[in-house]
């Protein structure tokens, strides 16, 4: 059977380091209802002054990290694409971007168009949120329902806690953990509190007393994205063989004046250096690519600040990207995604 894609999904970059280019990629992305949660006028507003100042902001970050052949988050998926594609028999392994391109609806039409019966989607995020997941199977399905495209869809789900994946990870950053180091900070990308407080399906569960994350199971853990973090980092600590107090969570990439999920890294790289962490290794398990979000806030700003305020070292463990493993894991996983009828 050839007729059976893969359609990898990843977030998306700007076109270019342009600030045209990365306005338009911004307004995209903060407009979605699943991103910025607010009704459409507040939505407009709150964006809109966003896009005053942020996009030349932005535009340099972006410069700082650029590569020849592009963004690193695109180049890096488009890597993982091809590396893919000898592992998966059973027809194309596609590519698309839920902002910017290529875009989920030319490649579903690509896809219907050269005959393809079914789709496993694989959103390339290991931990559930409705701004990164369900905004791309939404999209999809949109996509699919309104071009009448005679495709079945079926979706990879969260995979934070697979062990294949775990292993990915240790694997990955063996090379780093292998060399003396003081503490490893694992940073994942972070959310308003008001998203975790939206998706918990009891109303009653997320944010409610300190240890709430650690007690969740079944349904709300399913939708915790904070509690997924912390099994995430429970669960490659176990895998990787490391104590309790080598390693630590904290949550990056705040924008705005909301409350965001806590402990914030920024404050984390204070409190580590202030302890006396010389040699700290930091790894950014929300990502499967290597990004804006690793190269230059972790990579470059969190650097300076972690040695100006008296750390000596700290080390960006890179993301899975291609790496063998990972590919491998990958396969495995979307291998066993179950068939819709
Ligand atoms: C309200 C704003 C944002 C939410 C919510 C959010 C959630 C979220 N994002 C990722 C993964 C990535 N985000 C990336 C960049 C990025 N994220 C935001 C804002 C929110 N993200 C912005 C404005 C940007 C653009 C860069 C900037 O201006 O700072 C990226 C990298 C893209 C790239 O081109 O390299 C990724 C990946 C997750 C996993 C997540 C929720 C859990
Ligand atoms: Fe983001
Ligand atoms: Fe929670």
């Amino acid at each position: 059977m050839t007729d059976h894609a893969l359609l990898l999904v990843n977030l998306g970059s700007p076109a270019s380091t342009s600030v045209p280019d990365v306005r338009r990629y911004l307004n995209q992305f903060l407009m979605d209802p699943y991103v910025v949660d607010l009704p459409w006028p507040a939505r407009r507003l709150l964006v809109s002054l966003i896009l005053a100042k942020r996009p030349a902001e932005s535009a340099h970050a972006y410069a700082s990290i650029w590569w020849e052949e592009g963004s690193p988050l695109i180049v890096l998926s488009r890597r993982l694409q091809e590396a893919m594609r000898p592992y998966w028999s059973h027809g194309p392994v596609e590519l698309a971007m839920r902002y910017g391109e290529p875009s989920i609806e030319s490649v579903l039409l690509r896809l219907a168009d050269q005959g393809v019966k079914r789709v496993t989607f694989a959103p390339l995020y290991p931990q559930f949120a409705d701004s990164t997941v369900t905004t791309a199977v939404e999209l999809a399905r949109k996509v699919i329902r309104e071009r009448s495209l005679p495709l079945k869809m079926d979706v990879l789900a969260p995979f934070y806690n697979q062990p294949e994946y775990l292993q990915a990870l240790v694997e990955s950053a063996k090379p780093y953990l292998d060399k003396p180091f003081d503490h490893l900070l694992m940073s994942f990308h972070g959310l308003p509190e008001r998203h975790l407080h939206k998706s918990d399906p009891t109303g009653t569960h997320c944010l409610k007393g300190a240890d709430c994350c650690q007690k969740a199971t079944g349904t709300v853990l399913d939708h915790c994205y904070r509690a997924q973090c912390i099994k995430t980092a429970e669960g490659f600590a176990h895998t990787a063989g490391l104590r309790p107090d080598q390693w630590s969570v904290s949550f990056q990439s705040r924008l705005g004046r909301a409350k965001w999920i806590e402990p914030y890294t920024e404050a984390r790289l204070d409190e580590l250096a202030a302890q006396g962490v010389k040699r700290l290794l930091v790894m950014c398990p929300a990502f499967v690519a290597d990004c804006i979000e690793t190269l230059e806030e972790i990579g470059m700003r969190g650097q300076e600040q972690f040695l100006a305020a008296g750390g000596q070292e700290l080390i960006l463990v890179p993301c899975l990207n291609e790496h063998p493993v990972w590919v491998k894991a990958l396969t495995m996983l979307c291998e066993r995604v179950p068939q819709s009828a």
